[in-house]
């Protein structure tokens, strides 16, 4: 899509090369999933060392002078405008999209540094899939199958920009949905950003807790702290960066649990205790129906999954052994989790599988001489 032609005669641009900017976790993992679909992915970073670390890992080829049909800039937050308007200048021909997790602030400044002409050719991206670790070694091929990815057009954007991107976010096996920058920060404020901020203040009571009491920590303080173990240098940018949107949901939070706090003073002998147990409840019972909104794989309705609990011993192979087991019976695991047993060398593995498979489940593992609890 050379500068200057616009309207209806741009021509369909050839999608095949691909340059990836900022090849950590996301940039690494989005260049493993092209590579394996047959693009030529071509890699860029500051720091040699990631650079060389994704080439290294399989994620694309490192060609600095080479063009590319569309570049993805997956740089931090707080540089990303500026990693997109130099890419923009530099590649005349090439369509430019980020995929930081912030999208009004981005295409603010990107507006504000961009030649008006370049406009066009850069579109605004999020994948709703990462890790709580950086850098490519962290990377992985999958990480977008199934998941959701938003795409952010300008007004500007021209249409051949916003499909050639389109393409490579299915590519990686994401789905994509479309919608305004404005939209998207309000609605990730909800789903990520405070949900980051509830797994950090959750997390950090643990600070100073004794060795005996944390040794209690079951399932609930590890899948609601998961992603407390996030990077703070790329978390503190992702806050500033969608401040507007987020502070709101968090006085709302704030709010809900004051009211709480003030129910259990209540209920500890402190004050009043009218209406406490009520207060208590109410918090509870909506987040249960918050929770049961969440969509389950692929987007679809959310689905209530059975579940057993299968004790496997920490040695080699175990793992092996018990996934074969299951899938020489055909069963479709639909998820598994992994709590390592206290005090004992074991570890509990919950698989979760589509409610009419349970009963086989269960006697497949049975028959293997599986102990199996629900
Ligand atoms: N971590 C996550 O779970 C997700 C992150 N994102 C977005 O993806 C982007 C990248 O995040 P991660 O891959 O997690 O970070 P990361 O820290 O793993 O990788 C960032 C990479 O960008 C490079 N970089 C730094 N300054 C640069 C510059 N001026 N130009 C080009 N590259 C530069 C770094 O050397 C590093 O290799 C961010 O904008 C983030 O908001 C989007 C979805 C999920
Ligand atoms: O680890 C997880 O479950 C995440 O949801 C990670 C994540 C982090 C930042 C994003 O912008 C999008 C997704």
């Amino acid at each position: 899509m050379p500068e200057g032609r616009s309207g209806g005669g741009v021509s369909r641009p050839n999608r095949s090369t691909v340059r990836i900017v900022g090849t950590g976790l996301i940039g690494a993992s989005i260049g493993l999933a092209l590579s394996h679909k047959g693009f030529r992915v071509l890699l860029t970073d500051p720091s040699p060392t990631a650079q060389a670390l994704a080439a290294d890992l399989g994620a694309g080829v490192v060609a600095d002078g080479e063009p590319a049909d569309v570049i993805l800039v997956a740089a931090p937050p707080d540089v990303a405008a500026q990693v997109v308007v130099g890419q923009l200048t530099r590649w005349p021909n090439a369509v430019v999209a980020d995929v930081a997790s912030v999208k009004e602030r981005v295409a603010d400044d990107i507006r504000s540094l961009a030649e008006p002409g370049h406009l066009r050719r850069y579109v605004g991206s999020h994948p709703m899939a990462g890790r709580e670790r950086s850098g490519a070694v962290a990377a992985q091929q999958d990480l977008f199958e199934g998941r959701t990815w938003v795409i952010c057009p300008l007004p500007e954007s021209d249409p051949e920009a916003v499909e050639a991107v389109h393409e490579l976010a299915t590519a990686t096996g994401a789905a994509v949905t479309t919608m305004p920058a404005a939209e998207h920060d309000a609605a990730v404020a909800v789903v990520s950003h405070v949900p980051q901020l509830a797994a950090s203040v959750v997390a950090a009571q643990l600070r100073e807790l004794p060795e005996d009491a944390i040794a209690l920590s079951g399932g609930g303080i590890r899948d609601v702290t998961r992603i407390a173990a996030s990077d703070p240098m790329l978390w503190t940018q992702i806050l500033a960066g969608n401040a507007g949107a987020v502070a709101p949901v968090l006085n709302r939070v704030i709010d809900r649990l004051t009211t709480v706090a003030a129910a259990l003073a209540g209920l500890a002998g402190e004050a009043s205790a009218d209406g406490s147990r009520g207060a208590v409840a109410r918090l509870i019972s909506d987040g249960q129906l918050g929770h049961a909104r969440i969509p389950g794989k692929h987007g679809a309705a959310p689905t209530n999954y059975a579940t057993v609990i299968v004790p496997i011993p920490d040695e080699p192979g175990s793992f092996a052994r018990l996934f074969n087991d299951v899938g020489d019976a055909g069963i479709n695991l639909e998820d598994l989790r992994m709590e390592h047993g206290v005090g004992a060398m074991v570890g509990l593995i919950e698989l979760s599988v589509v409610p009419a498979a349970l009963d086989r489940l269960r006697e497949v593992l049975e028959e293997k001489g599986w102990s199996v609890h629900e």
